[in-house]
């Protein structure tokens, strides 16, 4: 897993190479930075070889940045522009250490530096040379942004954006776009005139970790392909754990807690899961976890629905039983019973796609809760149903996992969808705390939080030809079922195992049937071949375990 850092942690972690035990020199790790953007951009641009380049550099130490590309980029047989937006004076020593070797070169004539200060502005002749040119370098601000772009900030990015539109400039964003939140992926620019929008890469080179807000949309969209780049940290911090930590999940981390079967295994070995669900209106739902759940390889699986509903069901899935419960169209207190004289046998319950809304089965799903002793993934209408009990939830909280997605957690965490869209690791941390669940906040992407609320996973998998109902219903039944597999150490890596894997096989059957309209049935029956492919990439040598690629040839 790779870490996903805020700006303070970067800072941090700056300062601890810096001025910590370590002591690299700032002038060094600035180096290595301007040095990692020109050789990792080669895979966007080839060569930077007779190309002619405009690089922004700001008034911060993302600037630096920038005057050390520019330098490299002319050994390489640029042409290249410099756009200083600060004053020498107030750059930081390292900085200026890299603008005053620039200024010598300039003398030389072999670059063309611009003092943007305000004030010094030419913009016909930036506007001439913005058409004329073929790579921007956007090192206006990094981590360092807060708030809305101001200028010249503001206009210089508009005219960057306005040139790149017609897609023949390729724009490289240093560290990250300007305008984008390192902590959250909000960005500048509210719609209103004095507000800035931000850059719109085709690439992002970042540095020693990768940065929160670029996991989480609208930031996303701005960085184009994200490189990494360690520019000479220290391996302790570049794997240190972070207080408040986050991590993007890869292929490696679910290949490890997803162990192969013991080849003397049997059916009890794998688990036995319950999916509790459905009523009258929504019977395709649980049917739909039941289809999850067999495909990342439950052992045994029991399907119990409303009595009412159990004919519709049967025969189905031939590979799951099923049984009718109580007397009605929806489960209620009255059915509680016969549920628990079974449950001791369920090694993991999943309760609530198409479960209806009707409260009597709010005290049935209590009663559940209170009376069984296994994990319970809690799902859609369920959700619903509890959304006011958090009391009641958190003491069994260790044992639960929920997953709703945003519209289900605004309900039950009573924030608005638009409040946790700011900052959803923040959102989704706090829930945890209250609740104590294992949360699955479903969404692109969707984010994992430990009941303890130490740890944040954020997930890489997955596509828009995902938004389509039943999706969610697979992902339960997964969840339930590698929360049984045979070696899966606690219920926050049986949730990451299912969400990466849900999200895999959601990208397959993109590359297999196009970018949407494949059904969530075809996501559960893809399981499998996603399954196969971390095993090759489980017994790969290779550093780079590319789970994608290993697809494509299954
Ligand atoms: N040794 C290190 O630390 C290393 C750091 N490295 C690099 O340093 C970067 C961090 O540098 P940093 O901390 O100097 O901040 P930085 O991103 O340049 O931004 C500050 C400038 O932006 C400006 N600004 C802010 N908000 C704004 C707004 N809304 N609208 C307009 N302007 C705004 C702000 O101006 P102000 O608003 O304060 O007037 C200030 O001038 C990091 O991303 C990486 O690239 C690498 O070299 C590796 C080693
Ligand atoms: N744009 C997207 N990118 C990645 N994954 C997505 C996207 N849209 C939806 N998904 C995934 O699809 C699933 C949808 O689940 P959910 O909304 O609960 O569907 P339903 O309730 O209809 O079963 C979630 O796992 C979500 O992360
Ligand atoms: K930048």
């Amino acid at each position: 897993m790779k870490k996903l850092c805020t700006a303070d942690q970067m800072h941090h972690m700056d300062q601890t190479a810096m001025y910590g035990k370590y002591k690299i020199a700032p002038v060094v790790l600035m180096e290595n930075a301007g040095h990692a953007v020109v050789e990792k951009a080669k895979d966007l641009i080839i060569s930077w070889h007779n190309k002619r380049v405009i690089v922004f550099c700001g008034k911060g130490n993302n600037g630096g940045d920038g005057f050390v590309i520019a330098r490299h980029i002319l050994a390489e047989g640029a042409r290249v522009f410099v756009y200083v937006l600060g004053k020498d004076a107030s750059y930081s020593t390292e900085a200026n250490y890299h603008l005053q070797t620039l200024y010598a070169m300039a003398e030389e004539g072999s670059c063309v530096i611009e003092n943007y200060a305000e004030g010094n502005e030419d913009n016909q002749q930036l506007h001439q040379r913005l058409k004329e040119t073929d790579i921007i370098v956007d090192a206006i601000v990094g981590t360092g942004f807060h708030g809305q772009l101001h200028n010249p900030a503001t206009f210089l990015v508009r005219c960057i954006n306005d040139a790149a539109k017609n897609g023949k400039i390729k724009v490289i964003a240093v560290d990250i776009p300007t305008g984008v939140n390192t902590d959250t992926g909000e960005i500048s620019g509210n719609g209103e005139e004095h507000t800035g929008e931000p850059i719109y890469a085709d690439m992002t080179v970042t540095f020693g970790a990768l940065k929160r807000g670029m996991q989480f949309y609208p930031g996303k969209k701005c960085c184009g392909s994200i490189v990494w780049d360690p520019i000479g940290m220290p391996v302790s911090l570049l794997r240190n754990r972070e207080q408040n930590a986050a991590y993007l999940l890869e292929t490696a981390d679910i290949e490890r807690v997803l162990c192969s079967r013991a080849p003397d295994s049997h059916k009890g070995t794998h688990g036995t899961i319950a999916v509790v669900s459905g009523s009258r209106d929504m019977i395709g739902a649980p049917l739909m976890t039941c289809r999850g759940a067999m495909r990342a390889g439950a052992g045994k699986i029991f399907l119990r629905v409303p009595e009412q509903t159990a004919s519709y069901c049967i025969g189905k899935l031939p590979e799951i039983m099923v049984r009718g419960i109580g007397s009605g169209s929806e489960f209620s207190e009255n059915d509680v019973f016969q549920i628990l004289e079974e449950a001791k046998k369920w090694t993991v319950i999943a309760i609530g796609p198409g479960m209806g809304k009707n409260s009597k089965t709010k005290t049935f799903i209590q009663e559940v809760i209170r009376n069984t002793t296994c994990p319970i993934v809690i799902d859609a209408d369920a959700l619903n149903l509890i959304h006011s009990e958090k009391e009641f939830i958190s003491p069994y909280g260790k044992r639960i996992i929920m997953t709703p997605h945003l519209a289900e957690f605004s309900r039950l965490s009573g924030v608005s969808i638009a409040e946790v869209k700011k900052d959803v690791i923040e959102a989704a941390k706090h829930f945890v705390h209250e609740w104590n669940v294992t949360l699955v906040l479903k969404g692109a992407p969707t984010v994992i939080v430990s009941s303890d609320a130490q740890t944040v996973y954020v997930n890489p998998t997955g596509n828009a030809g995902m938004a389509a109902g039943g999706m969610g219903d697979v992902l339960t039944g997964m969840i339930a079922a590698f929360a049984a597999h045979d070696g899966m150490p606690d219920l926050c890596a049986a949730a990451c195992s299912g969400v990466f894997i849900h999200g895999a096989a959601g990208d397959y059957c993109y590359n297999k049937y196009g970018p949407y309209g494949y059904s969530p049935c075809e996501v559960a029956d893809a399981i499998p071949r996603v399954i196969k492919a971390l095993e090759i990439a489980g017994d790969t040598a290779s550093e780079d375990r590319n789970l994608f690629g290993m697809m494509e040839s299954i």
